[in-house]
Parts: C-alpha cells; sequence; structure tokens
C-alpha cells in the first residue's frame, strides 16, 4: 500500500509534493491522481512518482485531496468505497467543512488542512483542523506531513477561513506587493531584472527579520522610518491611497468567500 496519494495534482498538490519529496519523503511512496493525463505524465516526469486509479490511490494510508473545492464531494463518494479501513482523508479545500467531508465519506476518519504554496521551498504555514473521527495518531500524522514542508498549527474549524485569508491566500498578496514594487523601479528607470533582485532581497530579508528578531512589523517598520525622510514620505502615499483599508477589506473578502463555498 502506498504511504501518501495525491488527487489532484495541481498548483497546491504538486507543491506538497515536491516538498514532501525534499523533505525526504521517497517517491516510491507517493501515487498521484489527476484528471488531466498530460498533467500526469509531466508530475511523474518531473518528480517520480506515480499516476494510478482513483480506487488505488483510495488505499493509501493518507489520501490527500487536493482537488477544486466543487469537486471533492463527488471525488470522496467515488473513492469513499475503495478506502482502506484506516486510510486517513485529508481534504485541502478552501469552504469544504468537515460535515461535507464526513457526509462524503461516513464512517472514515477526516482531517482538513489549509496550506500554502511556500510548501514548494519548505517554509509553507497550515492549519489543521480535527474530524470528529481522527485520533491522535492521525492528527500527528498530518503535523508531520505539513511540519515536513513548513510550519503547522492545529485550529478549530470556526477560524480556518480567516487563516486561508492570512496564509492559505496571503503568498498571493505578498507576490502582488512584489509585482508592484517592481513596476515602481521599473517606472524610475531600473531594468526589470535589477528591479527584481532588489525587491526579492527586500522581501527575504524583511520577512528574516519578522521571523527571527522578536520585533513586532510596527517596531520594525518604525526602524526604516526617520522622522521626515524618505519611508515617511512613502507610507504617506500608501495612506493616502488606503492601502491599509484595502488590506483589511481584502482579508475579510477572502474570509467571506471561503464562508460561502462551504455552503455551495
Ligand atoms: N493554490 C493554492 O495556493 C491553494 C489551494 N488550495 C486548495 O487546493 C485545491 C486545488 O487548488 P489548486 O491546486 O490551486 O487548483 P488546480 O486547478 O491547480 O489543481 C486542481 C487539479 O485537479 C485536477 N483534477 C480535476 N478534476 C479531477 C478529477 N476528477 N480527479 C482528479 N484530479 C482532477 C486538475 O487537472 C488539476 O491538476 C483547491 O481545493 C484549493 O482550495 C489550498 C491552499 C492553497
Ligand atoms: O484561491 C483559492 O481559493 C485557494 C485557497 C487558498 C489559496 N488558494
Amino acid at each position: 500500500m502506498s504511504r501518501l496519494a495525491v488527487i489532484g495534482a495541481g498548483a497546491m498538490g504538486e507543491a506538497l509534493i515536491a516538498g514532501w519529496l525534499a523533505s525526504g519523503i521517497p517517491s516510491s511512496d507517493v501515487v498521484i491522481v489527476d484528471a488531466h493525463e498530460p498533467r500526469v505524465r509531466e508530475i511523474e516526469e518531473r518528480h517520480g512518482v506515480t499516476g494510478v486509479s482513483l480506487d488505488e490511490a483510495a488505499q493509501a494510508d493518507t489520501v490527500v485531496l487536493a482537488v477544486k473545492p466543487h469537486q471533492v464531494d463527488g471525488i470522496l463518494r467515488a473513492a469513499a468505497d475503495s478506502l482502506g479501513e484506516s486510510s486517513l482523508v485529508v481534504s485541502i479545500a478552501a469552504g469544504v467543512t468537515l460535515a461535507q467531508l464526513q457526509g462524503a465519506a461516513p464512517g472514515r476518519a477526516v482531517v482538513r488542512v489549509m496550506p500554502n504554496t511556500p510548501a514548494l521551498v519548505g517554509k509553507g504555514m497550515a492549519g489543521i483542523v480535527r474530524g470528529e473521527r481522527a485520533t491522535d495518531e492521525h492528527v500527528a500524522r498530518v503535523r508531520g506531513l505539513m511540519g515536513a514542508v513548513g510550519k503547522a498549527v492545529v485550529i478549530d474549524e470556526g477560524h480556518l477561513d480567516a487563516l486561508t485569508a492570512l496564509s492559505g491566500s496571503g503568498p498571493a498578496y505578498v507576490f502582488y506587493v512584489a509585482e508592484a514594487m517592481i513596476e515602481g523601479g521599473v517606472h524610475q528607470g531600473l531594468t526589470r531584472a535589477e528591479a527584481t533582485e532588489l525587491v526579492t532581497q527586500t522581501l527575504v530579508g524583511s520577512a528574516a527579520m519578522l521571523a527571527e528578531t522578536g520585533k513586532s512589523a510596527t517596531q520594525l517598520r518604525e526602524m526604516v522610518t526617520s522622522p521626515a525622510g524618505t519611508t515617511a514620505a512613502a507610507l504617506r502615499a500608501l495612506d493616502d491611497h488606503g492601502v491599509r483599508a484595502a488590506f483589511l477589506d481584502a482579508i475579510e473578502a477572502c474570509r467571506n468567500r471561503g464562508l460561502e463555498m462551504g455552503k455551495g
């Protein structure tokens, strides 16, 4: 029996697979299912894992559902009869609730996880929600898997949409800011390559300061902001454009979209 099956080897499925393999999980322990045959070949070639049928994948110790949220119910129902007695179902789908998962696979142990794409480079952040039938061993297994590709926290289901709005979708906000900063540099006459290098290293360094200094984001921002200096002028422009309020709205919209998807 395979140790790990990933059903839906898209952007997030591949990020997890790549992160797990880099962490030392042998490719022979991982099988995949994807409806798009060329995608299966691509992932097999790139990572050395094996494409299998849904029935075969369902027999793995841990079955990770990484398809689009609206597909989870149908695929889990189709796989339910093939799931092994001790198989653990892990859904990473945004908005799909434990109750919905449990309804599609009655009697099975299920866990919800909200990962993020930095798992690809071992710097992921994941939220884990324990289903009713999940044992301590199941939770430890998922903690181990997500811990192998970054950090993981166990939280209540009621907070998972809020977590999604920060860490699940969060990398997109950071890349959006990076794009905008690079564009700003290009507008000031730097080449795109120069601007990209400057912005990338600035994000890497700033993230490391947040993670390593023990100082708050506010303290770190103040360290950069000399009175009446250049940074103050820049932050004033951001405030004039309502950027902070836009982030509050974006995070609320993200959380609300997760709630809405859970109802659909
Ligand atoms: N992209 C991200 O950053 C994150 C995504 N997620 C969740 O991961 C899930 C997948 O999202 P993405 O990877 O972004 O989507 P995607 O569209 O890149 O991947 C979905 C994959 O499922 C495959 N697929 C479609 N129908 C299938 C079927 N019947 N059986 C097997 N495979 C099938 C597609 O060919 C595709 O490769 C979603 O539920 C999303 O909420 C969670 C956290 C972060
Ligand atoms: O955009 C989405 O719906 C998925 C869930 C979290 C990140 N990407």
